[in-house]
């Protein structure tokens, strides 16, 4: 991407549909550009308004093949903030083809040693829009405060200080749609449709899916485990 001083407006397709978050680990079944490819023009026919992709290789093959809106990290490491954890990882996203860059904003120290409000500062003078990921209202209001463009209930559920329930956390997100003026994205364990319209109904812009439509491997997991639960030990070979 070219940097410019002038921060684009966010992409206005994104209101009040659905981003599909396409990501596959290693070790993965699905693990690798081809297969995020693959799953961006599914998400794509399927009606997606935009996508979130994690990782530079993705990103990159992805962005040559659509032409969705794409919130993009890159996940370093799974513990403490992993989720874009520097302002270089941050830059790289951007550069990679990601029209927003979203980065953790739990208010735990970031890696370089810079805040949250210095990290979005240089994104921003780059051109480079901003989605806080965050669990817990007042890290949203601090996100919103150092100059998000978009906040998003992602880390909800992965932090001592958040609920660890199976489901959306749609309190936050309705909470944090009701005192931001910047939008709200539900994101995190939304896995049926009419989970997904009620987090609109809770003043969510817009609302992002990922394993309940792109990781299959869990998804089956789901059915053989309700079926396992049928099963007696004398069943068993
Ligand atoms: C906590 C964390 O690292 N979340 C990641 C953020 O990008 C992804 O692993 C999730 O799949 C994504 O947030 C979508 O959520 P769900 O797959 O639950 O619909």
């Amino acid at each position: 991407m070219t940097r410019t001083s002038r921060r684009p407006a966010l992409p206005a397709g994104l209101a009040g549909g659905l981003v599909v978050s396409c990501q596959a680990l290693p070790g993965e079944p699905l693990h690798g550009p081809h297969f995020m490819v693959q799953l961006a023009l599914a998400a794509e026919a399927g009606g997606a308004v935009g996508l979130r992709l994690n990782g530079l290789a993705d990103i990159a093959a992805v962005r040559s093949a659509v032409s969705l809106p794409i919130i993009g990290l890159w996940k370093d490491g799974d513990e403490g903030v992993y989720i874009t954890p520097t302002l270089r990882h941050a830059l790289a996203v951007a550069d990679a083809g990601a029209d927003i860059v979203a980065l953790d904003a739990t208010g735990r120290p970031r890696r370089d040693g810079l805040t949250l409000a210095e990290t979005i500062a240089s994104l921003h003078r780059c051109g480079v829009l901003v989605m806080a990921d965050v669990s817990t209202f007042g890290e949203g209001v601090a996100a919103a405060e150092a100059g998000a463009d978009l906040v998003g209930t992602t880390l909800s559920g992965y932090t001592p200080e958040s609920p660890d329930v199976p489901g959306p956390d749609l309190d936050l997100v309705r909470a944090l749609a009701a005192a931001l003026l910047v939008p709200v994205v539900a994101e995190g364990r939304i896995s049926t449709p009419d989970e997904a319209s009620a987090a609109i109904a809770a003043g969510a812009h817009t609302v992002v899916v990922g394993g309940a439509i792109t990781r299959p491997a869990a998804l089956t997991a789901r059915f053989s485990a309700a079926l396992a639960a049928h099963t007696t030990p004398e069943d068993q070979p």
